[in-house]
């Protein structure tokens, strides 16, 4: 490996439209597109390395600077990447408007800080995974070393209808799910299809007394399985505190019942069933407060706006010296990032909680060929890189759906996908129940 071999000599970045079906959440429903970007580093070695992250245009505006500003640097040169990003890539409007959220609050705070490590985190897998191909490596050896064979996910359950409104999208065969039997029709067939051992219920949908329904309904139909709820916040802490009594006997952990480290807190303080979150804690600045506040007791990581597999590592440590439990967050991702979670997953000594992802719902990929789950779980690969390997026909075909777009499944936007079938929707105040 020469030092040329390694040095970026182009950076190729494709913002892609992906199928995703109608599913549900507090607010709203998913659009039938959704945004996301692949990037390419090519080294003047000749060897490409891939990264994914978020395509919305607030992301778009960022890479773009960023991967001109990485061309005749090395793509061993990480831990100079969030000083590159903050000196190229300005902070976006988006991030800098007063009490600005991600994702309408699904993800968050939104800060200047946390988008230029969204964007970031893409380049930094890709660096990683040209890296390891030209070193002859797999991505998990340049962060350490694997400490486990295969990474258990759980299944993503979510209330979804049939279809888009208006038929809009891609078909498939899932059927809706909008009361307990759907819930549970649907955590059968992912069961039965991937192998998957424990559930979560992406709630805040409908009344908190259906989702408890709902949840007991899978307990009796997975005796003894790990069970999760997650209604991103939807919650008051009274209500919070009603549903942990109601389910503490069969969940694994209560995610974001409520939409504050204040109110987090408060929970916590009240109950025994531990608390997870992706939204009171999605920045190393909040650490401080939650931890010693003792708000959550586990962590969901997500690499995207952690800002890479190392900072994902570092998380990890620092919820370790707390004694708080780590485990991975997820939204709509492609086979990349599957890819990444899953090997910076295999290095985490204290991943105790089987990681989530939406990768079932994601039928269409970039890759030659999927990543697959046995047994709930994805094997960790030692092939050199991330073990992946791109498809350009399909980037190409999913690139031509975002040039034709009229622009309205460009940047993700639940609520306004829930108007067409609900033209007085508003997102929802919170706490809403
Ligand atoms: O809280 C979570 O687990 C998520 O934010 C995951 C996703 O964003 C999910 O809520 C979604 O996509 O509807
Ligand atoms: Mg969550």
């Amino acid at each position: 490996m020469t030092p040329t071999e390694l040095t970026i000599g182009e950076v190729r970045l494709t913002p892609i439209l992906v199928a995703d079906p109608p599913l549900l959440n507090t607010q709203g429903v998913h659009q039938p597109y959704t945004p996301r970007l692949i990037v390419e580093v090519v080294t003047e070695g000749g060897v490409t390395g891939l990264g994914e992250t978020y395509g919305d245009t607030k992301y778009l505006d960022l890479a773009r600077p960023l991967a001109d500003a990485l061309t005749g640097r090395s793509v061993t040169d990480l831990n100079a990447l969030p000083l590159l990003a903050a000196e190229v890539c300005g902070d976006s409007p988006a991030a800098t408007a007063a009490g600005a959220v991600d994702v309408g609050g699904l993800r968050g705070v939104q800060t200047a800080d946390k988008l230029r490590l969204s964007v970031l985190s893409g380049f930094e897998v890709a660096c990683l995974d040209a890296w390891g191909k030209a070193a002859g490596l797999p991505v998990h050896a340049l962060l350490g070393g694997k400490v486990r064979d295969r990474v258990d996910y759980s299944a993503y359950l979510f209330y979804r209808w049939a279809e888009h409104p208006g038929g809009r999208g891609e078909a498939d065969d899932w059927g809706a799910a909008v009361d307990p039997a759907g819930v549970v029709a649907q955590a059968r067939k992912l069961a039965d299809i991937y192998g998957f051992g424990s559930f979560k219920l992406k709630g805040g949908v409908f009344e908190p007394k259906e989702e408890i329904a709902a949840v007991r309904a899978l307990a009796e139909e997975f005796p003894g399985r790990p069970l999760r709820l997650d209604p991103n916040g939807a919650w008051s802490v009274e209500t919070s505190l009603m549903v942990a009594e109601e389910l503490r006997d069969v969940l694994e952990y209560l995610e974001d019942p409520a939409g504050t480290t204040d109110r987090m807190a408060q929970v916590a303080a009240r109950t025994d069933i531990p608390l997870a979150t992706n939204m009171c804690v999605t920045t190393f600045d909040e650490i401080a407060e939650a931890f010693t506040r003792g708000a959550v007791q586990v962590v969901l990581s997500d690499h995207h706006y952690w800002g890479g597999l190392r900072n994902t590592r570092e998380l990890a440590a620092i919820c370790r010296t707390f004694g708080v439990g780590v485990s991975m967050h997820s939204n709509t991702h492609l086979g990349i990032s599957l890819a990444a979670m899953t090997h910076v997953a295999a290095t985490v000594p204290n991943l105790h909680h089987a990681c989530d992802s939406h990768y079932p719902w994601q039928t269409e990929d970039v890759l030659t060929e999927r990543l697959t789950f046995e047994n709930g779980a994805v094997a960790v690969t030692d092939t050199p890189g991330l073990g992946v390997e791109l498809d350009r026909d399909r980037l190409a075909a999913l690139h031509r759906r975002w040039l034709d777009d009229d622009g309205s499944h460009r940047d993700r936007d639940d609520a306004a996908a829930m108007r067409l079938a609900d033209p007085e929707w508003t997102t929802p105040a919170v706490p809403r129940w």
